[in-house]
């Protein structure tokens, strides 16, 4: 998965010949009420401030059912605040998904009828891109996720991670500014993680793009992460933010580095109570 930087072209446009507007994603006094406020309506998130810094590696571990995926939705505007408001690039973000948003979702969102070629190029199909375009930035892509000898090959025919790489990639192909990760190694197993949160890394440092990821699994926020956004239990807040320190250039190997454990303890004593809260079985002691 080498890129050179003619091949980074097919994934982002150079700064200087189409430059980016700053990304800045925004969430203001945000929450989200699923039903009717007062009438047995689930208060699941918020209230939320929260702001994302252009080009930085976000993630958001919190306990389970405290409103992780509510934030990405109401985030990439699939889903409207009850109370707050949400903007990305200066500009109000409200009931669809901006230009400059990409979003990778845990489950397998392939379609099965089409090859992993097709699945790749289906975006730029939809959004009218000229054939000679779809036919360099697919090709690039597949290269770019390992997929070159899998590319007429359909979902079926692939592993759960190889699959999620096919929606990655999907997602890369339209050049997205800001992307938008919920849960997507959730499926695989250890080993497999790691070596995506790799790729990830790999993907975020060339594209120069703004990433934010959802996961339960502290280690890898830690390893992946610029900072990491700690949320209470449900309705979920963001109780803490924390700053990792790590260069750029870093890699899963970091998980062995000074710093590494004391990270992820902080982040497990700030989420014991939370998750205890969260499972039904707070008041244990500490
Ligand atoms: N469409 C919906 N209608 C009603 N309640 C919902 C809806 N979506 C989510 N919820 C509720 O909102 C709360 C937060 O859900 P959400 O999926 O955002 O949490 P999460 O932190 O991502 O969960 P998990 O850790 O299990 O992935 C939960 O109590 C859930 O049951």
């Amino acid at each position: 998965m080498k890129a050179n930087v003619a091949a980074k072209r097919d994934l982002h446009e150079e700064a200087g010949a189409n430059p980016a507007p700053a990304v800045h994603a925004e969430l203001k006094g945000v929450s989200r009420i699923y039903g009717v406020p007062g009438h047995g309506g689930v208060h699941a998130l918020g209230p939320v401030d929260l702001t994302l810094r252009q080009g930085e590696f976000f993630s958001v571990v919190g306990p389970s059912g405290c409103g992780k995926s509510t934030l990405l939705d109401v985030l990439s505007g699939l889903s409207v605040p009850t109370e707050g408001s949400v903007s990305f690039e200066g500009k109000p973000v409200a009931g669809k998904v901006p230009d400059g948003v990409g979003v990778v979702f845990q489950e397998d969102a392939t379609f099965p009828w089409l090859t992993v070629w097709d699945n790749i190029a289906f975006g730029l199909r939809r959004a009218g891109v000229d054939p000679a375009e779809i036919e360099r930035r697919v090709n690039y892509a597949v290269g770019f996720v390992g997929l070159k000898d899998f590319a007429k090959a359909y979902p079926v025919q692939l592993s759960g991670g190889m699959r999620q790489r096919v929606c990655i990639a999907r997602t890369l192909v339209m050049r997205p500014r800001l992307i938008l990760l919920d849960e997507p190694f959730g499926a695989l197993d250890a080993q497999t993680r790691l070596i995506m949160g790799d790729e990830l890394l790999k993907l975020w440092r060339e594209t120069g793009a703004t990433v934010m990821l959802i996961t339960h699994a502290l280690d890898e926020a830690a390893m992946l992460s610029d900072r990491i956004g700690v949320m209470s239990s449900r309705p979920g807040r963001i109780i803490e933010e924390i700053e990792t320190g790590w260069s750029r250039e870093r890699d899963s190997r970091i998980a062995s580095e000074d710093g590494f454990g004391q990270i992820t303890a902080r982040l497990w004593r700030l989420l014991r109570e939370e998750s205890l809260k969260a499972a039904g079985l707070a008041g244990g002691g500490s």
